[in-house]
């Protein structure tokens, strides 16, 4: 019997907690901010695995790096398997070539590569890529699918480029973002194979940096919209893949639960965190973690 050539993927837990640390750190604080996290006393590890995905993506340079530590701390802390998706945090990658594997693709990282390392989720179309590298939808699907082919999960930053005015009706706000991020989703989703799981993270690119995240009652409605194109797409097109929808920009401690927001949590709302600067606190990810696994209790 001919063998499968369909990619198998990592499990995709209901809630998401994942980081970047972009290019702010050197390699030698990276491997120092993953030992704290790792570290018991920081009291984020063990999280219950099946239900909360923990997910750092480093820089390129640390990748390797941390992987190892990865590989060794769970050696020494279990007997059974060692494999990357029993260790404690999925380890992912901020980028990958549009070719899945080897070949002559001079300072292109190929996903058959960081798949060797253990690696998992990849992350692509950063707002940040798209402003500074001229990224299009194009180009961000075609690199997913080939981290897709490769059994590797593609990480989707989705955007629109302007605030919203609030002053007028929700919907019409809504609407106004979703002409941005309709044609983000669909060409996405139309590049991967239809069993592939991907995360969405919702990043509002005017929110990116800021001193506050979107509003609650302004991301709220736009995620139900993306899921609804979501909807629509595995209805007509028979996508069966996973696909779980998250938040980044500003996004830090008091944002799930409401604690900040006069009540109203983002928790109910998305599947998950994309935290960038507000994580560069160990005790502001520990924050965070306590928020989320308070909410699935
Ligand atoms: O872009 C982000 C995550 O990808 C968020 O970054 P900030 O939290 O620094 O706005």
């Amino acid at each position: 019997m001919a063998a499968s050539n369909q990619p198998t993927y990592p499990h995709l837990p209901p809630k998401l907690i994942l980081m970047s640390t972009k290019a702010y750190f050197s390699p030698a604080h990276t491997i120092n901010y993953l030992k704290s996290l790792l570290d018991p006393s920081s009291g984020i590890i063990p999280l219950p695995t099946s239900d909360i995905l923990f997910g750092l993506i480093p820089d390129f340079l640390s990748i390797h790096p941390c992987a190892a530590i990865l590989s060794e701390h769970s050696q020494s802390t279990s007997t059974s398997s060692k494999h990357p998706q029993q260790w404690p945090l999925h380890l992912g990658a901020q980028d990958s070539f549009w070719e899945p594997t080897y070949g002559a693709y001079t300072g292109c990282t190929v996903p058959a590569a960081l798949k060797t390392l253990g690696i998992t989720i990849v992350e692509f179309g950063h707002a940040e890529r798209r402003r500074l590298l001229s990224e299009t939808d194009e180009t961000t699907a075609k690199k997913a699918a080939a981290a897709s082919q490769t059994g590797l999960i593609p990480l989707v930053c989705i955007g629109e480029l302007n605030a919203p005015d609030l002053q007028g009706p929700m919907s019409m706000a809504v609407g106004n973002a979703m002409s941005q991020l309709t044609p983000q989703i669909t060409s996405l989703l139309s590049a991967i194979p239809l069993h592939a799981p991907v995360i969405f993270a919702y990043e509002p690119v005017w929110a990116i940096g800021a001193a506050e995240p979107a509003g609650v009652e302004f991301v709220g409605p736009v995620v139900q919209a993306i899921r609804q194109v979501v909807g629509k797409f595995e209805k007509t097109r028979g996508r069966t893949g996973v696909t779980r929808v998250v938040y980044g920009g500003s996004a830090g401690p008091g944002l799930w639960s409401g604690r900040t927001n006069g009540g109203m949590g983002l928790g109910e709302w998305v599947d998950g965190m994309f935290l960038g600067r507000f994580a560069h606190r160990i005790e502001g990810v520990k924050d965070v973690v306590d928020e989320v696994v308070g909410s699935m209790a």
